[in-house]
């Protein structure tokens, strides 16, 4: 099966975000259908409003917000949040192309990111009622962390223990690599995504670079911008905890977004929740969780939520106290595929496009660990996309391919 991707001809929108814009390489819109980003719009964003409705007893009210935003998705056009909303006057610019047309001509990540703060506004999250700063997603991110499978994971690390540095190191890399496949927005209409290879499924490997950005000893400062909460948050830390345990980073800043996005991406809260998690397990996990609750308290471990994190827009439109924040570290690495679409564009690239070349524009050395899950990718080599064509099957979408990609 080869996959569909969702073009568009430049009809105006298509050459005016993301890195290295004016390049040929067309925005991705959702208005192909069968393509991997209509599927989102046109399947998933309406099964996400329903387990949202299930998972809580809302009120009428919200209900017929629920019901209207449905109908607008899927029947209708974009519209504007009303001019009552404290954000009205930013979305009202960060939208002014999209409104009074049919969502799924917008680009991709905008309309996943407005539908995300439509489905707030919904159920009432902004408000100034009971109902204000209730998580939507967080029944599904509480299951998924308390599952057995986080049991495993955490009992797996005792057999890491007396490994040696480098393999350790390697080993959790990896786990926090494929750990991004645990994206619960991902699971709405998908399912578990198939099992990748956990070595064989790289399809970029800069590991050794990124290794080298970071060596034993350096006093440095090291970002990380956080993806999903739960089974991949949790390898995120376990992996922060060897970064400062071997003196790979005397500090990390971790970046989450500020409120509840994408399902399962993590906030403050939820990172409260994993740490707990940890320092509640037996044996090693336990020790983990331990150190990481007292790099909080000493400052080698700080949380921030810059609302940009939530913004429909990519990474080089980032404000200036942003850039500064990432020009002041050694390395800033970014989980996920979202924030992969946000680093490189959201545009349907020649896959061989260098990623240095489409990273330039970042305040800093950059690393992406993410596994594929939608159209976007860059950094091919010919071999490996000739390997991937051959094999057939959605590999772009499909969360079972995965890569590391670094720029220095
Ligand atoms: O959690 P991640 O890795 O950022 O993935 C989120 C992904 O989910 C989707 O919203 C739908 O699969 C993608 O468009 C997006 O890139």
């Amino acid at each position: 099966m080869t996959e569909k991707t969702s073009r568009t001809p430049d009809d105006g929108i298509a050459n005016r975000s993301g890195p290295a814009a004016g390049r040929d390489a067309p925005v991705i819109l959702s208005n192909q259908p069968g393509s991997f980003a209509w599927g989102v719009l046109a399947k998933r964003h309406p099964a996400l409003i329903q387990q949202v409705r299930d998972a809580f007893p809302y009120g009428r009210r919200q209900h017929e917000a629920l019901d209207a935003l449905l109908d607008e998705i899927t029947r209708g056009v974009v519209e504007p949040l009303a001019p009552s909303e404290h954000d009205h006057a930013q979305w009202a610019d960060w939208g002014r192309e999209y409104f009074g047309r049919p969502w799924f001509d917008a680009p991709f990540l905008w309309a996943e990111s407005y539908f995300y703060r439509r489905l707030l506004g919904a159920i009432e999250y902004f408000g100034t009622g009971p109902w204000q700063g209730i998580d939507p997603f967080a029944p599904f991110k509480r299951a998924e962390l308390r599952g057995a499978a986080v049991d495993e994971e955490l009992r797996a690390l005792d057999a890491l223990a007396d490994a040696p540095p480098d393999e350790r190191a390697r080993a959790l890399l990896h786990a926090s690599l494929w750990g991004n496949r645990a994206d619960l927005g991902f699971r709405v209409t998908e399912g578990e995504a198939a099992p990748g290879d956990a070595t064989g499924g790289l399809v970029v490997d800069d590991g050794a670079v990124l290794w080298q950005l970071l060596p034993a000893g350096a006093s440095t400062t090291v970002a990380v911008v956080a993806d999903n909460a739960g089974r991949e948050l949790i390898p995120d830390l376990i992996l922060i905890d060897h970064l400062l345990l071997h003196r790979h980073a005397e500090r990390i800043v971790l970046h989450v977004k500020p409120r509840p996005y994408f399902v399962s991406d993590a906030m403050t809260a939820d990172v409260v929740d994993c740490l707990r998690r940890l320092a509640e397990a037996p044996g090693e996990a336990g020790g983990i969780g331990g150190r990481l609750w007292d790099a909080m308290a000493n400052g080698c471990l700080e949380v921030r939520a810059h609302p940009f994190f939530c913004a429909p827009l990519p990474y080089e439109g980032m404000p200036e106290d942003l850039r500064e924040q990432f020009a002041a570290v050694s390395l800033t690495v970014l989980k996920g595929d979202l924030n992969y679409r946000r680093l490189v564009g959201d545009r349907m690239w020649d896959v061989m496009t260098p990623f240095a070349d489409l990273t330039a524009y970042f305040p800093g050395a950059v690393a992406a660990l993410r596994t594929l899950k939608s159209d976007v990718i860059v950094g091919l080599e010919q071999k490996t996309l000739d390997a991937l064509e051959r094999g057939g099957g959605a590999w772009r979408t499909s969360g079972t391919r995965a890569l590391v990609q670094v720029r220095r």
